[in-house]
């Protein structure tokens, strides 16, 4: 993102912590503009983008060991105000002075600390109350002309403030949704003692992500890949303020969507987005998939042909590219789909999505995504923002490569078709009990190489399980399993064994994630 003149800018320097977006998110909910930085760069460099204040955010390493990412202990006296979190806090401290000890005492999880002198920055905040740590290193003695403001059982500095040099730090997460009073720390240090103005909005991203498609974009064209889904439509109405009607939307049916989606996003977008291009490529994409089971395998294979696809769409819809045009495709790729394979500062792949870690190496789209650094609960509240209809905002996520990674073994047409008859009933009856907004999403998932005993109508039966897999989630980054009401889990078990044959068995998935994925692929 590029800077905003008419705003403050934080900048959060990034660790290699887990959470280093969530931590920017939190202080664009301070409605303060933010943007994550990466160690490596230098402090002169930090300090020319004249942020208003700078966060240190937490990190896998032990301020001590050999190699351990530092910072130029400059940034805490460039008069400029910082906020140390965890790691942070630690470099805080040990770079003024103050100590740092691996002294045994580990705390992972939730935590009370007790607040013996509140200051500017725990002001308000109850004496006792919970937060989440993460950490084995303490800082075991704050530098000269800091108040320590908090402690805990087997921490004594848990936080400490500079108020008149705007140094301030905590070794729990504020950022993080487990700790109680979080964002009140956050605003006390942004608005409280770094001064920050509150003029960011929702309305900002829109604004700036406009502008910055027009120039990127000037008078060419783009294709837009649209699901269904949320985060593509908003990125579509982005790009259409950006563009106008040189924006083409794409649905793909790669023959792995759910029963009757196809005609519902025809209907439901042609209204909204008057050019749809509906592809019907089901043949290609499971021909593609014959015989493959792995998971990481399906997922880059879907990848590649979505891309084939849209190669195909963009000379379709707009005739060959004259020569040194750029084809511009445009994706609801949102931060956790980036983090989750393995595109943040240091974060390990868990899967590749499909927009991001399953793109094939011989790319030729120049990429599009307004929506890179938000999380869906941010880009719902854009979407409102820019009017759709709520249906569409409010619709459960459903992952780009379909019920094809909720088929565990090979993607057949047949397998196909059984779990499309078993998740039309598991999501009819969950609208039906009104549970739609409670729940995050519920995959249905069909466990093809499975096959059990039963007896149904006195005959013997070896049919296929299928899961349910109900969660709650604030943004997908964790999760945990739904406690739906019996009744509810009772008519979707009774409605699937008795009307998809095949199946003779639904059972209940009960993990949170961690240490499970909200799909099983
Ligand atoms: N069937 C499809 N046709 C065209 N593009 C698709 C399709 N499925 C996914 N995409 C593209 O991949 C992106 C990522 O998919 P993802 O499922 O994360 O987002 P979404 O479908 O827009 O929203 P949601 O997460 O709410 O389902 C989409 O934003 C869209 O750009
Ligand atoms: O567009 C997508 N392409 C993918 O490849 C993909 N994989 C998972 N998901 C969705 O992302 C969220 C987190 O899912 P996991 O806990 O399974 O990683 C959940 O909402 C999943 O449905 C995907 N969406
Ligand atoms: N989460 C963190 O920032 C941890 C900091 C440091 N690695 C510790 O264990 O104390
Ligand atoms: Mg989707």
């Amino acid at each position: 993102m590029t800077q905003q003149p008419d705003h403050d800018l934080v900048l959060v320097v990034d660790f290699g912590a887990q959470y280093a977006q969530l931590i920017a998110r939190r202080v664009r909910e301070a409605r303060v503009y933010s943007e994550i930085v990466p160690h490596t760069l230098p402090v002169e460099e930090i300090l020319a983008r004249k942020p208003k204040a700078i966060i240190l955010s937490g990190g896998p390493s032990s301020v001590y060991a050999e190699g351990a990412p530092g910072i130029d202990t400059a940034i805490f006296t460039s008069g400029t105000p910082v906020f140390g979190m965890c790691y942070g806090f630690q470099l805080m401290a040990s770079g003024l002075g103050g100590e740092v000890a691996h002294t045994g005492a580990r705390e992972y999880g939730r935590t009370d600390v007790v607040v013996g002198e509140p200051g500017t920055l725990l002001a308000d905040i109850p004496a006792e109350h919970r937060v989440w740590m993460s950490h084995g290193d303490s800082v075991t003695a704050a530098p000269e002309g800091f108040t320590v403001l908090a402690s805990t059982a087997s921490t004594p500095v848990a936080a400490f403030e500079n108020v008149d040099s705007g140094l301030a730090g905590v070794q729990w997460h504020p950022e993080v949704l487990h700790s109680e009073h979080g964002q009140a720390v956050l605003e006390h240090f942004l608005h409280d003692i770094a001064g920050c103005r509150q003029t960011w909005t929702m309305l900002n991203i829109v604004e700036e992500q406009v502008e910055r498609i027009r120039e990127q974009v000037g008078d060419g064209r783009a294709i837009c890949a649209l699901s269904g889904g949320v985060d593509s439509a908003v990125a579509a109405a982005i790009v259409q303020r950006a563009i106008g009607d040189r924006l083409t939307c794409v649905y793909v049916d790669h023959g792995m969507m759910r029963l009757g989606e196809t005609e519902q996003v025809r209907r439901d977008f042609e209204e909204v987005f008057d050019a749809l291009d509906v592809v019907d490529a089901a043949d290609q994409f499971i021909d593609a998939l014959a015989g493959v089971s792995e998971p990481e395998q399906k997922r880059k294979i879907i990848g590649r042909e979505f891309i084939r696809t849209f190669e195909a769409a963009q000379v379709r819809v707009f005739g060959d590219a004259d020569e040194g045009e750029t084809a511009y495709l445009v994706q609801g790729t949102l931060y956790p789909d980036v983090v989750e394979s393995g595109g943040g500062a240091g974060t390990s792949n868990i899967k590749s999505h499909h927009n991001v870690g399953g793109l094939p190496d011989d790319l030729k789209f120049e990429l599009i995504e307004p929506l890179r650094t938000l999380f869906k609960d941010e880009v719902r509240a854009v979407g409102e923002q820019l009017g759709l209809p709520s249906t569409m905002v409010w619709r459960q996520p459903f992952p780009g490569p379909g019920l094809g990674i909720r088929i565990i073994g090979e993607v057949t047409r047949e397998r196909l078709d059984l779990l499309r008859e078993a998740d039309a009933i598991a999501r009819e009856e969950l609208t039906r009990a009104g549970l739609d907004r409670d729940i995050w999403q519920m995959p249905v998932v069909l466990l093809a190489d499975v096959r059990s005993v039963g007896v149904q109508g006195d005959g013997r039966t070896y049919g296929h399980p299928v899961v349910i897999r109900p969660v709650t989630s604030e943004d997908a980054m964790t999760a945990d399993w739904a406690r739906l009401p019996y009744d509810v889990i009772e008519r979707i078990s009774t409605r699937i064994t008795n009307e998809v044959a095949e199946v003779n068995r639904v059972t209940l998935d009960v993990t949170s994630k961690p240490p499970g994925t909200i799909e099983w692929e």
